[in-house]
């Protein structure tokens, strides 16, 4: 039965519709006509609600339509322009249901930028009188679904149209295919048998072997051998655990593991696996660097089955744009399906950082043989642009369903029982390659911030632990100001202001002193005067050598890498404008740094906001402003010009010297968003929530800013509500991967 009445070019309802009715308001704004789309969509680019491809979009949609004698629907370039802006958004596409059920969640409104600054009070209120919710409301599920399918620009993805209706998710063409590819790259990977299947066959037995070198007898189910049992069966395989629960020593013996397979192996002949280590930005590809060459150093290769030696095992690891091999100016990699990469076994860290279209390209330079695995953080905020690939891939982790033959088979190659709530009869094929990893072996039982992140992870975050954190019950968690229940903000932005420079170590149990960890005992907590006194003291000069300048680039980075603060927000005082500003002026009021030497003075952090594939910087690395003696002499005088010392990013500790006049798009980082913050970790974090809920705060951004901290981590609030509430509220990026794989 059709609820609705279609006339050309508008749609209006049935009085008598039953069921799914949707909401009337007595002044929503009309879709009549193309006419009154357009002038809603102008208002929407003006109060810059949308983007201008989002409109551009509906536009072109509409010219097809024509194009093929269709007169387009309002409804349907209503949706192409949303399904647009969503992406722009992170979401992959739009769950039309959900959309039609509450589309004022669905579309996050009001906007984090209206809420906080960015948009003008006449820009808000045009979202307000026009709200888009409010022109959904006229609509039901069944009419927008009638009305896409009749559309030309619209198909099930089997033909080549613009938009793609699965279900009742609506989706840009293009983000449906790096759906599709990913699905397919995963599915052939899970349905290829490897030499492994058979417990009692040679390639096994020297797997069993190898684990039982690689990892000590524990009581209890040692979840680390079972994911290395699991990611080596599987082409494609998925190691998730939160902060130091061992992700990177799996994934090292998981390669060990494997290289004693192949050197064992009569039809390899004795040719080891090709390995290649990856991470999604260099930040995080340095600090996997670091960890693996800590653990393959670590290996005991003498007692491993084969000759697997220290070689056989990478530790440099590259960014995966180095790798796939980026091009200017293309989002085409070097790297496809043409030209595959020379690769047997690749290893992804942080993968919750890589989006669909990232992600989709790695599945296309990957030769059919090649295992991939991830390692990441399922609980961790999604990827900046769009999808949430790790967290869909891991969302039955927990539970694990296991099917019994595949408890048996790890039962028989690594000796682990697992408990039966893990097991599942109906268990489906990803579930079989997907292994969490579930205690931390960095932090110990009573660290504050694991047990504060665990709460805010679990969605438990309640009174005891509040109270807890408020009045210094654990000896790595502070909040600074968890007694004041109306925090006057002023004040408050001066406290981070002051904080930011000191750290204030006062504030931590014993000054932060004697604390041991692991049997060491820790320097106390830093601020950002720490790193500047390194510039301000140093005695380099002209004299200097260009080697002694770059040990003091890395000394003056590691140091900067101590304390971070990190926010939720980009604009308004509580962002990273307002909070980037606010330290500027503490810092040249304390003259740790000096106006005198202009915007490029010493001191100075950047970090990089766009790819440079000419410089080879990529977005979020971060570099430090020296003045160096390297200018022209001007007479007898030495003169000092500036220069930004980045990293090398190669795996090596090499330093880049990058002139600010070549450096395109960045921003100072005292102050950084939590989301740019993923794949780092400091030895001191402080996280500043602002003085009002938003759209973005959410638990996985709270849970990911306290595990960036390492061993100290500080909490100011413009509000204290503000904690409790962002945990109340989760990320949900819409997306049909986990879909597609459940069905397959
Ligand atoms: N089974 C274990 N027994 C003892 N110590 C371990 C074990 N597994 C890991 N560790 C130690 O715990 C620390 C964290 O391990 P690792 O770096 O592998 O964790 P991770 O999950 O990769 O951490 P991150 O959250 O930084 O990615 C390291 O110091 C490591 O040596």
């Amino acid at each position: 039965m059709s609820r609705t009445r279609q006339t050309d070019n508008q749609f209006t309802l049935d009085l008598d519709a039953p069921d799914d009715t949707p909401r009337q308001t007595s002044q929503a704004p009309e879709l009549n006509s193309l006419t009154q789309l357009n002038e809603l969509l102008e208002h929407w680019r003006q109060a810059e609600w949308i983007r201008p491809l989002d409109v551009a979009f509906a536009n072109l949609i509409h010219s097809l339509c024509k194009e093929q004698g269709e007169t387009p629907e309002p409804l349907v370039l209503l949706l192409a322009a949303l399904a647009s802006h969503q992406v722009g958004r992170g979401h992959v596409c739009i769950d039309l249901a959900s959309l039609l059920d509450d589309a004022d969640r669905a579309l996050a409104i009001p906007p984090e930028e209206g809420r906080n600054g960015h948009l003008s009070d006449e820009q808000l209120e045009v979202l307000a009188t026009l709200n888009p919710a409010e022109v959904l409301a006229q609509v039901s599920l069944s009419q927008a679904m009638a009305l896409l399918e009749n559309s030309q620009a619209v198909s099930d993805g089997s033909h080549t149209t613009p938009l793609v209706l699965d279900g009742t998710h609506l989706y840009l063409r293009r983000l449906w295919r790096y759906e599709q590819r990913i699905a397919e790259g995963i599915e052939t990977r899970l349905a290829a048998q490897t030499a492994l299947e058979n417990p009692q066959g040679p390639a096994a037995q020297t797997l069993a072997r190898a684990l039982d070198v690689l990892f000590q007898p524990q009581p209890g189910v040692d979840y680390q051998r079972a994911a290395c049992a699991l990611a080596a069966r599987n082409r494609f395989a998925v190691i998730t655990g939160g902060p130091g629960t061992g992700k990177t020593t799996t994934v090292v013996n998981l390669l060990a593991a494997l290289q004693a397979v192949a050197t064992e192996s009569p039809d390899r002949a004795g040719r080891r696996f090709r390995i290649r280590l990856a991470a999604p930005t260099g930040k995080a590809a340095a600090r996997l660097n670091e960890s693996i060459g800590n653990a393959v150093s670590k290996l005991p290769f003498t007692q491993l089955p084969g000759n697997v030696t220290q070689e056989d095992i990478p530790t440099r690891v590259t960014t995966l744009h180095r790798l796939l091999g980026s091009r200017p100016d293309t989002r085409q990699f070097r790297h496809n399906h043409d030209n595959p990469l020379l690769v047997d076994i690749l290893v992804i860290d942080e993968a919750s950082m890589v989006d669909v279209d990232l992600m989709a390209s790695v599945f296309d330079a990957l030769p059919s043989h090649a295992q991939l695995v991830l390692l990441g953080d399922k609980d961790q905020l999604a990827s900046v642009d769009a999808g949430a690939v790790l967290g869909e891939l891991c969302q039955r982790a927990r539970k694990a369903h296991y099917r019994p033959q595949t408890v048996k088979w790890l039962n028989a190659v690594s000796g682990q029982s697992l408990p039966d709530e893990l097991v599942d009869n109906n268990g489906i094929g990803l579930d079989q390659a997907v292994a969490m990893l579930r205690k931390s072996y960095r932090f110990t039982e009573d660290s504050g911030i694991r047990q504060l992140a665990e709460a805010v992870n679990d969605g438990t975050l309640g009174a005891n632990i509040l109270e807890q954190i408020r009045t210094g019950g654990f000896s790595d968690v502070i909040w600074l100001n968890g007694h004041d229940h109306r925090p006057d903000p002023v004040a408050t932005l001066a406290r981070i202001a002051r904080h930011s420079v000191s750290g204030s170590p006062e504030a931590f149990h014993n000054g932060g002193n004697g604390r041991i960890v692991h049997g060491q005992e820790l320097s106390t907590p830093t601020g950002y005067r720490h790193y500047l006194s390194l510039i301000r003291n140093h005695q380099l000069g002209a004299h200097s050598t260009r080697a002694e300048w770059d040990e003091l680039a890395r000394e003056v980075i590691g140091a900067f890498n101590d304390f971070q603060i990190l926010c939720a927000l980009r604009q308004g005082p509580w962002g990273v404008e307002g909070l980037n500003e606010l330290i500027t002026q503490q810092l040249l009021a304390e003259k740790l740094i000096h106006s005198s030497e202009g915007w490029w003075y010493a001191g100075r952090p950047v970090l990089i906001t766009g790819n440079d594939y000419n410089l080879g910087l990529m977005n979020g690395d971060i570099g430090i402003t020296f003045r160096v003696p390297w200018g022209e002499p001007d007479g007898e005088r030495v003169s000092l010009v500036s220069r930004v010392a980045f990293p090398s990013g190669d795996g090596t500790d090499g330093i880049r010297w990058i002139s600010p006049s070549r450096l395109q798009q960045l921003e100072t980082v005292y102050a950084m968003t939590v989301h740019k913050s993923q794949g780092s970790e400091f030895n001191h974090t402080c996280l500043v929530l602002p003085d009002r809920m938003s759209p973005v705060l959410t638990r996985e951004l709270v849970y990911t800013g306290i595990t960036r901290a390492k061993n100290w981590f500080s909490l100011i609030t413009g509000n204290p509500e503000v904690l409790k509430e962002s945990t109340g509220q989760q990320v949900n990026r819409a997306s049909g991967l986990a879909r597609q794989l459940m069905q397959r």
